[in-house]
C-alpha cells in the first residue's frame, strides 16, 4: 500500500492508505498505576484460543476495581469468549489470560509508546483549563436531538431505521447533535488550540494524514466519548455492523479534523484503523468537503477496483452524522471556502481483532470477497451440472 495517495486517479486503479491514529489500545484507560497493575506473565494457557462464538449465558466478572493494562470494560466484554476451562478460573487467572492475548497485539515498542502517551496526556490534563466543563460529562438531552434519543431509547432495528437513512450500502446517515452542543464543542476546541498556541505545547495530530485538528481524548474528553460509544454507537452498530464486531466495540480514538484556509484542504483515499467510524460535522460554514465512498474491502483486496454501485458522495451538514465500517474506503474532497470541523470517533473491537487473526477465509463484509465467493459458487454449480449430464448420458448409453 502506498503511503499517501490522493483521490483522482483512484476510481479505477485504486490505491488506498490505512490511516493510523495515535490512539493506542487502551487509550482511554488513564488509571494505570504500575505498583498495582495486574500484568500478564508468560503462562501455559497463552496457547489457548478464544472461542469463536460467545457464551451469552455467562455473566462476566466486574473488573472495575482493578488497575489494568487495558480499559476495564474490555475485560468484561472479552470474558464471554474465554474457553470453557478458563471461564471457571478465578478473576486473576482470567485477567492474566486476557491481558496476555491483548498484549500479543501490542509489541514491546508499542508498550513503551503507550506509557509515553499516558504521560503526555497527563501533562495536558493537569495544565489545560477546560472552558465548558459541562461537555466533559455526557448529558444526552444537551447533546442529542430528540429523534435520536427516542430511537436509542426504543433500541430496535425499526426505531433506528425510522431516523437513519442508508443512501449507499453500509453508509448510514442521521441527525444527531444539537446545534447548541456543536457550538460548545467548537468553542472548546478553539480554546484548546489557543492554549496550545500560547503555551507552545507540541500536540500530536489525530492521525498520519492530518496536519491540523486535535485528539479529544488527549484533553479530557475520553470518558465522555466512551459513554457516547457504549450507550449510543454500540447499540446501532450491533444492528448494522455485527459482522465487524459492532456489538463488542470496546475502545475508541476520538478527534476533530479541520479544513479550510490555514488548515488541511482535503483528505486522501484511505481506510480507518477502526471497526466502525462515526463522523459528525460540527460546522461551521463551508463549501466542498464531500466525503466520497468507494466500497468496503478486507486487507487483501484494499486496492482492487471500485464497482459502479459502490460510488457514493456525501455532503456534510452540521449536526448530521455518518456511520460506516472503518474498512469502507473513503476520502474527503477539498473544502474550497469557509471552515469545516468534523468530530470523529474510530470505534474498535478487541474481540473482533482477536478473532480475525484466526480467520483465513472470505470476509462477509468485503465487496471483493463477496464477488469471489459468488463466482466460486457459479463455478461449482457448473461443474456439478456437467457431472450430472455426463452421468445421465452414460446411463442412457
Ligand atoms: O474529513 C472528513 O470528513 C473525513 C475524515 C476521515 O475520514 C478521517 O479522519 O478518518
Ligand atoms: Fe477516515
Amino acid at each position: 500500500m502506498s503511503s499517501d495517495q490522493r483521490e483522482g486517479s483512484q476510481e479505477t486503479t485504486t490505491t488506498t492508505t490505512t490511516v493510523e491514529g495515535n490512539g493506542t489500545i487502551g487509550g482511554n484507560n488513564n488509571n494505570s498505576h504500575p505498583s498495582t497493575m495486574v500484568r500478564a506473565t508468560s503462562t501455559v494457557v497463552s496457547c489457548q484460543r478464544l472461542r469463536l462464538n460467545p457464551n451469552n449465558e455467562h455473566r462476566p466478572d466486574s473488573y472495575e476495581d482493578l488497575q489494568l493494562d487495558f480499559p476495564n470494560s474490555i475485560y468484561s466484554s472479552l470474558e464471554k469468549y474465554l474457553p470453557p476451562n478458563m471461564l471457571v478460573s478465578n478473576r486473576d487467572e482470567k485477567v492474566k489470560f486476557m491481558t496476555d492475548i491483548m498484549l500479543r497485539h501490542l509489541p514491546h515498542g508499542e508498550r513503551s509508546r503507550a506509557q509515553r502517551h499516558r504521560e503526555y496526556r497527563q501533562k495536558i490534563i493537569s495544565n489545560y483549563q477546560p472552558l465548558h466543563k459541562e461537555l466533559y460529562t455526557l448529558v444526552p438531552t444537551v447533546c442529542f436531538v430528540p429523534s435520536f434519543l427516542t430511537a436509542i431509547n426504543d433500541n430496535t432495528e425499526e426505531s433506528f431505521r425510522n431516523i437513519i437513512s442508508e443512501p449507499s450500502p453500509g453508509v448510514f446517515v442521521f441527525d444527531m447533535l444539537q446545534p447548541s452542543f456543536c457550538e460548545l464543542m467548537l468553542s472548546e476546541i478553539d480554546n484548546f488550540e489557543r492554549w496550545v498556541g500560547e503555551t507552545k505545547f507540541r500536540i500530536m495530530r489525530p492521525n498520519t494524514m492530518n496536519k491540523y485538528g486535535a485528539v479529544l481524548d488527549d484533553f479530557g474528553l475520553d470518558t465522555m466519548l466512551d459513554k457516547l460509544m457504549e450507550g449510543f454507537i454500540r447499540p446501532i452498530s450491533k444492528v448494522f455492523f455485527n459482522d465487524v464486531g459492532g456489538a463488542t466495540l470496546d475502545s475508541h480514538h476520538g478527534f476533530v479534523v479541520e479544513y479550510g484556509k490555514d488548515r488541511d484542504v482535503d483528505l486522501g483515499f484511505h481506510v480507518d484503523d477502526s471497526e466502525v467510524t462515526l463522523n459528525v460535522c460540527l460546522g461551521k460554514e463551508f463549501v466542498g468537503g464531500e466525503l466520497f465512498f468507494r466500497g468496503t474491502r478486507c486487507e487483501k483486496h484494499v486496492n482492487t477496483a471500485t464497482k459502479t454501485d459502490e460510488i457514493y458522495d456525501y455532503h456534510h451538514m452540521p449536526g448530521q452524522a455518518v456511520l460506516h465500517r472503518g474498512r469502507h474506503r473513503h476520502g474527503a474532497r477539498a473544502t474550497t471556502s469557509g471552515h469545516r470541523v468534523n468530530m470523529l470517533l474510530w470505534c474498535r473491537s478487541s474481540v473482533f481483532r482477536e478473532l480475525k487473526t484466526h480467520q483465513k477465509e472470505f470476509s462477509s463484509w468485503c465487496g471483493e470477497c463477496f464477488c469471489e465467493k459468488r463466482e466460486e459458487k457459479v463455478r461449482s454449480i457448473d461443474a456439478l451440472r456437467k457431472k450430472l449430464f455426463k452421468a445421465a448420458r452414460q446411463t442412457q448409453a
